[in-house]
């Protein structure tokens, strides 16, 4: 049946303030996902080995621009993963020259390739002072990677033990929770007025922690954090639809192998780049608040990190049903693509450009 679109949204183009883009065929094969939709996205240092000097995020970026399709204008703004021996000059002189657009704090431990991660923050404390100083933000992974702690516990018990009086010890750190799984830390985020945002994925917005394991376990639905109970979900999409500038984009589009996810012990993350933006208009649009979209997806990341909101627009129409792909090929094995559980109405029209023609979102119109 011919594609009939009844209603259009427009916005300014959106950024993702989290992704893991990997490196090599992967790189190749998930990039144009993400390209095609977004303007810009903060990438996640997380390789092996890791992306830790300015040297190294500016030889990583040089391989993502190569990596573009023709024509691509996307902007990769890079990270330096933190470890205990980080150069606090290299750190700054990355963020100053414009190499570098934050650091990432791993956990040793908490997630995927985290083993290079931080143990004691003492150790890395002339790092983040030098950071205060000077107004890089810091992207956190917030879960503790106690064995004692239950894992649906880990980001709560982060945020009181590691978060809050970090928060105390050097109050100009800016601080980016990410890929935030629950009430916990909506509260924190919400509890501080200045220098402290978050990232939402879009998949946490639409599953709970039964999509991975009642009726069975679903491998595509694990990853770090792990979701939690519905009422955390609940209080994801209130913090995400309320245009408080505190919340913004994260993909935390994490491609794996089908073959690493399948596994007796899987790799988490989920792969969501081609499908976030339909799947963010469908969770805006039964919570009424499509006109917030647009704040959150275009508008938010990009006044927490100082930067100025992109100027083209993108069109996001509804219709009848599409059906994803199922999977990516990268040439070395599969990419499965996050299922929301629903059916898909809205899609990106392709190659659109409404040329700054409308200053900002505007209320869905009939144009049927
Ligand atoms: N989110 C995930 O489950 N996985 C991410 C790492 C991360 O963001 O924690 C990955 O790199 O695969
Ligand atoms: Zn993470
Ligand atoms: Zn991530």
């Amino acid at each position: 049946m011919p594609y009939r679109a009844t209603t259009r949204l427009i916005l300014r183009r959106p950024d993702d303030w989290h992704l893991h883009l990997r490196d090599g065929a992967m790189l190749q094969a998930v990039l144009p996902h993400t390209a095609r939709d977004f303007a810009r996205a903060i990438v996640m240092p997380n390789l092996v080995p890791p992306v830790v000097t300015g040297a190294q995020a500016a030889a990583y970026r040089d391989r993502i621009l190569a990596a573009l399709p023709d024509g691509g204008r996307f902007q990769p703004l890079m990270t330096l993963y933190l470890t205990e021996s980080t150069d606090p000059d290299d750190v700054a002189h990355a963020f100053l020259d414009g190499t570098a657009l934050a650091v990432k704090l791993y956990p040793a431990g908490a997630t995927t390739n985290s083993q290079s991660g931080v143990r004691d923050l003492e150790r890395v404390r002339p790092v983040l002072e030098r950071m205060a100083e000077i107004g890089m933000p810091l992207c956190i992974h917030g879960e503790v990677t106690d064995p004692e702690v239950d894992i649906f516990d880990r980001e709560a018990v982060f945020i009181d033990r590691v978060l809050k009086p970090l928060r105390r010890r050097i109050p100009d750190l800016r601080i980016v929770l990410e890929h935030v799984t629950t009430q916990h830390g909506v509260d924190f985020v919400r509890d501080h007025p200045r220098g402290v945002g978050a990232t939402i994925t879009a998949h946490h917005l639409v599953i709970n922690r039964n999509a991975i394991l009642a009726g069975g376990i679903r491998p595509h639905y694990y990853c770090l954090p792990v979701a939690k109970r519905e009422t955390h979900r609940i209080a994801l999409v209130q913090a995400a639809i309320s245009g408080d500038e505190r919340f913004f984009l994260g993909t935390d589009s994490a491609p794996h192998l089908d073959t690493a996810k399948l596994q007796p012990c899987g790799c988490a993350g989920c792969f969501t780049a081609p499908v976030t933006l339909p799947i963010l208009a469908e969770v805006f649009e039964a919570a009424e608040a499509l006109d917030r979209l647009e704040s959150f997806a275009s508008l938010n990341g990009p006044a927490f990190y100082g930067l100025p909101a992109n100027e083209e627009r993108i069109t996001l129409a509804k219709g009848d049903p599409w059906a994803p792909p199922a999977s990516i090929d990268t040439g070395e094995g599969t990419v499965t693509v996050f299922d929301p559980g629903f059916p898909l109405h809205w899609h990106v029209e392709a190659g659109q450009s409404a040329g700054g023609a409308s200053p900002s979102a505007e209320r869905p119109s009939d144009t049927a």
